[in-house]
């Protein structure tokens, strides 16, 4: 049954339920319909009480539904103006979450009651729309313009006890918000109801409004890039504060078919379907997520305190799992502690401004330098710098140190990790965990899989991530696995570009106005061009292991740009020399200008090189970038390393700044088209077959001449990867 309803007294309870987050669907809106209907012509019933099943009011509209014709049937504001009108009082009792429709069905009840640990949101402008069921009409209306805002284009899953102070539920109760409504809806029996209509309520506007209304749309511009939801909202409760309810109601409308036309929408439900399948793998075994059991942590020890280190303990601890933090000295871990206690800090104000108690809230950090104190802990993960020996003299202490059930984890951003778990004695119970710097901020996590790697540990590495609130998405061990191994042809091709007359500063501002956080030359001074430099140099492509008489632009027989190995032997690191592809105003500072010593040094270059100039073509820049990425997305899929293309995009989507609007290189990819995507690679690898990076995979050439099968039909089309998942 979608809802339910019984008597409580003289109360009428409707329930919705429809597990398991209560999704407003078609039958769902029936029922609410049918029992409201009811509830209200039954002359036993004196107030009604909405509430959800399973401990959620509700998740919204079905997404599933979206671009269907269930979606048409009995509109949910319909429902909504119904229960606002009730003649008697109408109480949401909203306990887990009141989410988009989910609360906008709450805010046409006369007043809402929400359990402390309770999160409500109108979070539609995370899935590319705008809320649709009067949701920027009626909270402008409760709360004020300038919180209903923030609320609407932030997306936020916003705390009960905020919502409290915000004024958008009435009353905030610990447990058991169900009675607390039921007594709620009986004291107000016969109360006005007039005011607690919403839709009748009218905004004063002012000029000031109106200024911070256009000031939130420039920032949205600065801030969202291209996305279009942002705007369509700000521009539905700016007709909150000029036009009627309904006048107001059919902008909110207009602006969400105008938005479902950009093709935006169905690129972010893409990206957040896809990211809840990423947590069920699959394994060529026939084991899955479903299939295996995870191992519980509750105790973790992580190796190594600099920048990641410190990010995914504060991760450990948000997740309550106690953590044993090591260095290898005395005075890094002096370093480490200090940063870390830092972080902490600023944790524990957060959940103190959430109402919650950080103590409770927060697991224990304990710092030492004594491997002796890991005997008992559950998981390691071991986060120095990439140096493979130095790993492996780490993993073959923790093999001898650690209890046998232990898993140790490497957070190797590329190293091979079979490699790793050869020195041990239990390379079952050795996994890559890759997380993605600010550990404790950014929500990827890449799990890789290694040869001899158990089922259980990959179901405890899976579960551990969903534990720290991260998306965790299971990838085969290659180098650089798969984000950074596609990384490196994208890269490639920014460079090259260079070559060919583009600066920075172009580059990057072409790729933002894709859409991406950041354009690859600011990316590349962020984390440090000598990172880079560091590997070429191991690997023999620059520096002293370079054979005599090898030609600057190539290596290996393909062609290859010195330009960022020029930079590292003059110092220019980026960010944290204060020198890169910019200038910044100091070491670590993080405003780059463009450098004119960076265009002088291009142009020369190309003169001594004889590169000839292309024309400029912004368009250019973002398909030999984003198709560079795509194509290698469709090896890594041949390969097996991943299992579809959807996880692949959830990696760009969570863990490379890819615009979730656009769904992620592949989704992108199937979104120009397939035909074309060939085309403009063969064109240009015709043109430089020395670029072996862009002569284009099997796989996209198979699909391209099916026409381009929908992205969810690719992952059939993939055949006997050759390394098993
Ligand atoms: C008119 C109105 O204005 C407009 C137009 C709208 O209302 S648009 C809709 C607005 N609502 C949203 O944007 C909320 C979206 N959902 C979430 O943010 C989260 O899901 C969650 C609620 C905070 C729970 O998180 P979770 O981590 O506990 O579990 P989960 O794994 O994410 O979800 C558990 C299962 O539920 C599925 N699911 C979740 N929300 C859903 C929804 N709204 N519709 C359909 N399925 C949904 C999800 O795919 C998964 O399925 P499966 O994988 O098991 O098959």
């Amino acid at each position: 049954m979608a809802a339910t309803r019984r008597l409580a007294n003289t109360v009428a309870v409707i329930t919705i339920s429809h597990p398991p987050v209560n999704a407003l669907s078609s039958s769902v809106r029936h029922a609410l319909v049918k029992e409201f209907g009811e509830a209200s012509r039954d002359p036993k019933v004196e107030a009604i009480v909405l509430n959800g099943s399973g401990r959620k009011f509700s998740a919204g509209a079905d997404i599933r539904e979206f671009g269907t014709s269930a979606i048409k049937t009995v509109s949910l504001e319909d429902i909504n103006s119904t229960i606002e009108a009730s003649q008697k009082p109408v109480v949401a009792a909203i306990e887990g979450i009141a989410l988009g429709g989910g609360l906008e069905l709450a805010l046409a009840c006369h007043y809402r009651v929400a359990d402390i640990q309770a999160k409500v949101g109108l979070p539609e402008v995370l899935i590319g729309i705008l809320p649709a069921a009067g949701g920027t009409q009626r909270l402008p209306r409760l709360i004020g313009v300038p919180a209903a805002l923030d609320v609407i284009v932030r997306g936020r899953h916003i705390p009960a006890s905020e919502a409290l102070k915000l004024g958008i539920v009435d009353e905030v109760v610990q447990g058991n918000a169900l009675d607390a409504a039921i007594q709620l809806a009986r004291k107000v029996i016969g109360y006005p109801l007039n005011k607690k209509r919403l839709s009748t309520v009218r905004i004063s506007s002012d000029s000031n409004l109106e200024d911070f209304l256009d000031t939130a749309v420039e920032k949205a511009k600065k801030q969202f890039r291209g996305a279009k939801a942002p705007l369509a909202c700000i521009e539905a409760v700016r007709a909150s504060v000029h036009l009627s309810y309904h006048q107001g109601l059919e902008k909110e409308r207009q602006l969400f078919f105008s938005l479902w036309a950009t093709g935006q929408p169905q690129a972010q439900q893409y990206a957040f379907f896809s990211e809840r399948e990423a947590g069920k793998w699959t394994h060529s075994s026939g084991a899955r997520w479903d299939t295996e059991e995870a191992k519980p942590i509750r105790t973790a020890a992580v190796i190594g305190l600099g920048t990641m280190g410190r990010g995914i303990v504060i991760s450990l601890s948000k997740a309550k799992i106690p953590v044993i933090a090591i260095e290898q000295d005395a005075q890094q871990l002096e370093v480490g502690k200090k940063a870390v206690n830092s972080l902490l800090e600023r944790e524990a104000e957060k959940l103190k401004q959430q109402g919650s108690v950080p103590s409770s809230n927060l697991g224990s950090v304990h710092f030492t330098l004594d491997f002796g104190e890991l005997q008992d802990v559950d998981l390691v993960i071991e986060a120095v710098y990439e140096n493979m020996e130095l790993k492996k003299e780490i993993f073959r202490k923790l093999s001898s140190v650690c209890k046998p059930d232990a898993f140790l984890c490497t957070n190797t951003s590329g190293l091979n990790v079979d490699e790793i778990a050869s020195v041990t004695h239990r390379p079952n119970q050795v996994i890559g965990t890759h997380f993605f710097s600010p550990a404790n901020i950014m929500r990827l996590l890449e799990v890789v899989r290694g040869q001899q790697t158990s089922l259980t540990a990959i179901a405890t590495a899976m579960n551990l991530g969903k534990k720290l609130g991260k998306v965790a998405v299971l990838v085969g061990n290659c180098p650089l696995f798969v984000g950074n191994r596609m990384l490196g042809p994208y890269l490639e091709q920014a460079s090259y570009l260079l070559e060919e007359g583009y600066y920075p500063e172009e580059v990057d501002q072409a790729m933002e106005e894709f859409g991406f956080a950041m354009g690859p030359f600011r990316m590349m001074d962020l984390a440090g061009l000598d990172v880079g430099w560091r590997s070429r140099t191991e690997k023999g492509l620059t520096g002293a292991k370079v054979p005599q008489g090898t030609p600057a632009r190539q290596r290996l027989g393909s062609r290859y740009s010195p330009l960022a190995d020029i930079l590292c032997e003059s110092g220019r690191f980026g960010q944290k020399t204060g020198r890169g592809w910019y200038q910044y105003e100091k070491p670590g500072g993080r405003t780059g200008k463009p450098d004119p010593w960076v265009k002088d040094f291009l142009q020369k270059y190309r003169k001594t090189h004889q590169i000839k100039q292309q024309p400029s073509n912004p368009e250019q820049i973002v398909e030999r970038c984003a198709f560079a990425l795509a194509n290698e997305g469709f090896r890594i899929l041949e390969d097996g390393i991943a299992s579809c293309p959807e996880d692949i995009d959830v990696i760009y989507n969570n863990g490379y700044g890819w615009p979730k609007y656009r769904g992620g290189p592949m989704y992108y990819a199937s979104s120009v088209g397939l035909p074309k995507v060939l085309d403009t690679l063969e064109k240009y690898y015709k043109a430089n077959p020395d670029v072996p990076s862009m002569k284009p995979a099997f796989l996209l050439k198979k699909l391209a001449a099916l026409g381009g099968p929908p992205i969810k039909e690719w992952r059939t089309q993939v055949g006997k990867p050759v390394n098993k998942l």
